[in-house]
């Protein structure tokens, strides 16, 4: 990896006036252009049924002012693909494609505004997401954190290999590992960085329920101390966690880490994984995201988006707060 790829994350930032934008729900604005996702593949669904809708929504989140775009690659997994009846090598090409989706999108966005004097935009990265084993569980448990005995460090480890392998061969810029419920999650992902030599540079978020600790109930202190110790990991934080939590957090986080601190909260409403929806409960809309956004960029978070049940008016407004939005192109 050259040494441009390197520092492009900090690059960003930097460029990005000190606090870069990610972008928001991703299954949530598939699911508004009408996609179906009950199912156990969820969002991962649409790499097989409507890869097209991923890409329109990747440049949504870059016309709302996104800096870095997250892949569709959440729930998709091989064991996963393997369960519907698809082969290992239709599977790797799925997860590959998720990345080449979102570099196409970049790309032709950046095409097209580049040369636009004043424009206001940032070249975006590409963050390869890689949803926690909960996910692929499909069952709520990427919120309990509860993986049952039967679970350890190797089996995660195995559950994370090959996807990583197959994603990072793709070229993303970034690796995002999202809403990790435990510690050991935690480790397995620093160890396979570590083991598979990975030179993207990633980062760490996990879920909270109680906006103190990891959902298992371990401390952010032991599950911090795991991702101190790697080289790899150059960012750490929470996503898909209620908004009210996040500027407390990132005061914690402060203490516990020199890593660039990140947080994309989702909406306030909660998922029900028996259910398989999302709960009407408190709900914060786009203004207090706008609002939230600069107490969160005060508060130290160098990257701040939004996750489940957010939109690209939602990173409108946080792009709006933080950088006075991108110039409108409409
Ligand atoms: C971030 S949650 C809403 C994703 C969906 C969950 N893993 C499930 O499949 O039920
Ligand atoms: N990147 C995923 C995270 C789900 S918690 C999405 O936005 O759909
Ligand atoms: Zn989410």
């Amino acid at each position: 990896m050259g040494k441009d790829r390197e520092t492009a994350f900090e690059d960003l930032i930097e460029k990005a006036g000190g606090c870069a934008v990610i972008d928001g729900g991703f299954a949530t604005q598939l699911e508004r252009h009408g996609a179906i996702f009950n199912d156990p593949l969820w969002s991962a669904l649409c790499l097989i049924k409507d890869p097209d809708l991923i890409k329109r929504v990747h440049l949504e989140y870059l016309e709302a002012g996104a800096d870095i775009l997250i892949t569709s690659s959440y729930q998709a997994t091989l064991p996963g693909f393997l369960s519907r009846g698809l082969s290992i090598e239709e599977g790797e090409l799925l997860l590959a494609k998720s990345v080449k989706l979102a570099v196409e999108a970049r790309d032709s966005f950046w095409d097209s505004v580049e040369r636009t004097p004043g424009h206001g935009f940032n070249r975006a990265l590409v963050s390869a997401s890689i949803g926690s084993y909960g996910a692929y569980l499909a069952d709520g448990s990427e919120y309990s954190g509860c993986y049952g005995p039967e679970v350890n460090l190797d089996k995660l480890k195995d559950f994370h290999r090959r996807r990583l392998q197959v994603l990072v061969e793709a070229g993303p810029d970034l690796l995002a590992f999202e809403t990790i419920p435990n510690k050991l999650e935690a480790k397995a992902c620093v160890e396979l960085l570590e083991e598979e030599n990975i030179k993207v540079p990633a980062w760490i978020c996990f879920s909270t329920v109680d906006g103190e600790n990891a959902p298992s109930g371990e401390s952010f202190e032991e599950c911090l101390d795991v991702i101190n110790k790697s080289n790899r990991v150059r960012a750490v934080g929470i996503n898909c966690a209620p908004p009210h939590f996040s500027e407390s957090l990132i005061y914690k986080f402060k203490e516990l880490t020199k890593k660039a601190i990140v947080v994309y909260p989702n909406s306030g409403e909660v998922w029900d994984g028996r259910a398989k929806r999302w709960l009407p409960s408190k709900c914060f809309g786009d203004d207090k995201f706008e609002f939230f956004a600069l107490r969160w960029r005060d508060a130290g978070a160098k990257l701040i988006g939004g996750c489940c049940r957010t939109s690209p008016s939602t990173i409108q407004a946080i792009s709006k707060a933080l950088k006075n939005g991108p110039a409108q192109r409409k």
